[in-house]
Parts: C-alpha cells; structure tokens; sequence
C-alpha cells in the first residue's frame, strides 16, 4: 500500500518554509504547558489547541499557533504576523473538508468566524466567510429565494464552499455569488466581480490564486421563488436518508469522476468496500463515498483507507479517483 496517497493541500501559505527562530521544526512544543502570544491584541495560543477538536473527522493533533478570528481587521492582522514571522498558516471554517495529522501542524491555524450577514435588498445577501453555510440556505429559503436550497443541510463556512465552489442537489454556490472580496497574501483587501470569477464542479478561482490568503466578505444575488422553501426541505431530508448524517465524516472524500458518467460511491460500492474497516476507519454503509471515524481513528488509519479505496477502484475498474478532501503535512512540505 502507498505510504501517501492523499494530495497536500496547493495553498501557498501552506507550503511557506518555517524560520527555525519562530515556527518550531520539531513538535515537542507540544508538549508543552500551553502559552499564549499578544501580539496587536491578537491572542495565539501556543501548542495546545487540538485540531480533532475543529474538523468534522475529529482527527488531527495540535497546532504550533491557533488563532479566532472575528472580523476583517483580525484577519489581515494574523496573516500580517504569520508572513512577518514567516510562519506558514491555513485559514479553516467548519473543518468539513480537512483532514489533519495526529502529529499535528507546525503552523498556524487560523479559525474564520467572521460572522455577519447584512441584507443589501430583496435577494441580495452581503455575508462574512465565517458565516455557516446551513443557515444561509435556510434563511434565504425561507424568505423566498431560490439559489441556495442545497446548502441547507451542509455543514459548511460560506468562505470554504466559495473555495471549493460547494454543490449538492443541482445547485452550486457560484452560480449565485455576485462578488467575492479577498485578503491577499500581502494584506491587501480586493473585491472581484462576478465576471473575474471561474466556478467549475468543486473547482473555483480562488484555489488558482497564487496571493489569495482568504476569502473574507461573500455577496450573492438570489432570484425570487414561490417554492424555495419546499426545495430546501426536500434536499435536507434527501441528505438524511442518503448520507452517514450524524457520524464523524468529512463529506464526500472522492470527486466525481468526470466523463465517467458514474459516481465514486457507485465504484467504491461495486469494488465490494462497503463497510472495510482499517483501524478506526470505514467505509460507511449508507454512502460508499463516506468514510466514517467510528471513535479512535488515526490519520494514518484515514490515509491507508483512502490509498486502498482507490487501488481497488483503479484495480477494477481503471478509474483514478481524486480526492475532494484536503490532507494537512504536519511539516514544512517542501521538504518531503
Ligand atoms: N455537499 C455536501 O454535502 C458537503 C460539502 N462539503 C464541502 O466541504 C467544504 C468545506 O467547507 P468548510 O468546512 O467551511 O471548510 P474547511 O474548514 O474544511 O476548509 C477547507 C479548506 O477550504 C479553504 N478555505 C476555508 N475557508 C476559507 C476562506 N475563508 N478563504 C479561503 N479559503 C478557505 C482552505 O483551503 P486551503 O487551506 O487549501 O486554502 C481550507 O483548508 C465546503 O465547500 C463544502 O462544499 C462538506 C460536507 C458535505
Ligand atoms: C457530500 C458532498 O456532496 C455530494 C452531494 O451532497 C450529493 C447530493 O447532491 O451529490 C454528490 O454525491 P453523489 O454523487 O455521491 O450523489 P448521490 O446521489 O448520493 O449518489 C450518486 C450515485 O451513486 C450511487 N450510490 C450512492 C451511494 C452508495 O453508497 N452507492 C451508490 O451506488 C447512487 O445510487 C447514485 O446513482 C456530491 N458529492 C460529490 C463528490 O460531488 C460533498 O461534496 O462533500
């Protein structure tokens, strides 16, 4: 079996080179009692903040830096300090789509919890990236518009499903955004517009960007809709009759294979994986495409999971599945 088969996340920031003076190379800070870094009234905590505790796996060890942030002017200033201490740094919401090491990351960990929502006019939603995915599509289901039904049972922030151009249900979330303002690496605020954007299936411009540092203000445009309210509610109740809902999963760990014409689940299902199990990890049994930490799952469990799952699906049927999940090094990537 592959020792690593998952792919590393492509964010730049991610693959910054640590300072020895500042970001740890070992991880024996961890160890440590925890501390905490003031700097320009931001408060770091150092070494203790466990990342199972932040992601919908509920595994990952701890992180050198953790960071909430609550506003704009929070955020510029954490990633000010990641760059001026040249310490390599990822931006999470919900943590539904990561999957971190039990060694933890040597970097910070940045928590979007920018959570405002303002109404601009009928339809139109100017929205913090830290605000959850699953109440904007109810909200604005419930008020009679129709775009974001899908997003009413995703556990999701509007900043990752802008990242990943989130879809279920034939929706995707960038066929309703109007503009997407930015933080660059730099520290720089920059608002692009509807035409600048380039939303493919779960793919979207912003993982091209090579200065994006994170999304941080979403405006969507939405039309009006006598039965928004009632799509909503049907894809909810789809998501809980088709999906592990309840069980600590990551969503679906494949994409679609594209011009395949079938789905990973499908693939994973008929290469008889329902239920295999390595370790803490399995295959769930209500949706093949959801592997499952049934309570003491290690990462490593997660990745040779993953590894065997496409093996046998490429054995059997020559398809190369490519993950959707993002897999977090615990150190400097470059290196490896
Ligand atoms: N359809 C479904 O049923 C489900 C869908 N999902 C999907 O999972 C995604 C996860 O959302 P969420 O939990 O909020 O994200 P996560 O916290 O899981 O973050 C995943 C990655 O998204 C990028 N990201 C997150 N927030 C921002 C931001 N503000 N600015 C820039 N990049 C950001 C980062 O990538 P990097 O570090 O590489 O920059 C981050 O590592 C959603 O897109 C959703 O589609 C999840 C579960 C179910
Ligand atoms: C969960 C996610 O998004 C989901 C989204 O919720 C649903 C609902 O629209 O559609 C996608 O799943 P999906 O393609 O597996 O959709 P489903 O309708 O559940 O299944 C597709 C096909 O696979 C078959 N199927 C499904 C599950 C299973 O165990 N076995 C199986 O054979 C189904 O019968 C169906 O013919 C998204 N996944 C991807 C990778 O595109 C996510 O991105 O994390």
């Amino acid at each position: 079996m592959p020792s690593m088969s998952i792919p590393f996340s492509n964010n730049p920031n991610v693959l910054l080179p640590p300072r020895t003076t500042t970001t740890t190379t070992s991880l024996s800070v961890f160890n440590e009692k925890q501390q905490t870094d003031n700097w320009n009234g931001l408060k770091f905590i150092r070494g203790k903040k466990l990342l199972k505790d932040l992601t919908t796996w509920g595994i990952g060890g701890p992180c050198n830096y953790f960071l909430q942030v609550s506003d704009q002017t929070q955020l510029i200033s954490a990633i000010r300090y990641c760059h001026e201490h040249s310490i390599r740094y990822i931006i999470i919401g919900k943590g539904s789509n990561c999957l971190f090491d039990d060694l933890g990351f040597d970097g910070c960990v940045i928590l979007n919890r920018i959570e405002f929502f303002e109404r601009k006019e009928a339809g139109m939603y100017r929205v913090g990236s830290g605000f959850r995915f699953n109440r904007l599509g109810i909200h604005c289901s419930n008020q009679g518009f129709t775009g974001l039904e899908f997003a009413g049972a995703i556990p999701a922030t509007v900043g990752g499903a802008t990242y990943m151009n989130a879809g279920a249900n034939a929706q995707e979330i960038g066929d309703v955004i109007d503009s997407v303002d930015v933080v660059t690496v730099q520290g720089k605020l920059q608002r692009l517009q509807k035409n600048d954007l380039n939303f493919g299936y779960r793919s979207s411009t912003f993982q091209d960007m090579k200065d994006l540092a994170a999304i941080v203000v979403v405006t969507f445009q939405l039309q009006e809709s006598g039965s928004a309210r009632t799509k909503q509610k049907e894809c909810s109740e789809r998501r809980r009759t088709t999906q592990p809902l309840g069980e600590r999963t990551a969503g679906s760990v494949f994409r679609n294979p594209l011009n395949v014409g079938v789905a990973a689940a499908e693939l994973i299902e008929k290469a008889g994986l329902k239920g295999f199990r390595i370790g803490g990890a399995v295959v769930s049994n209500v949706h093949a495409n959801f592997f499952v930490n049934v309570g003491n799952s290690t990462s490593r469990d997660m990745l040779d999971l993953i590894a065997l799952v496409k093996n046998k699906v490429d054995q059997k049927f020559g398809v190369q599945l490519k993950e959707e999940v993002l897999y977090f090094h615990p150190h400097c990537t470059d290196l490896d």
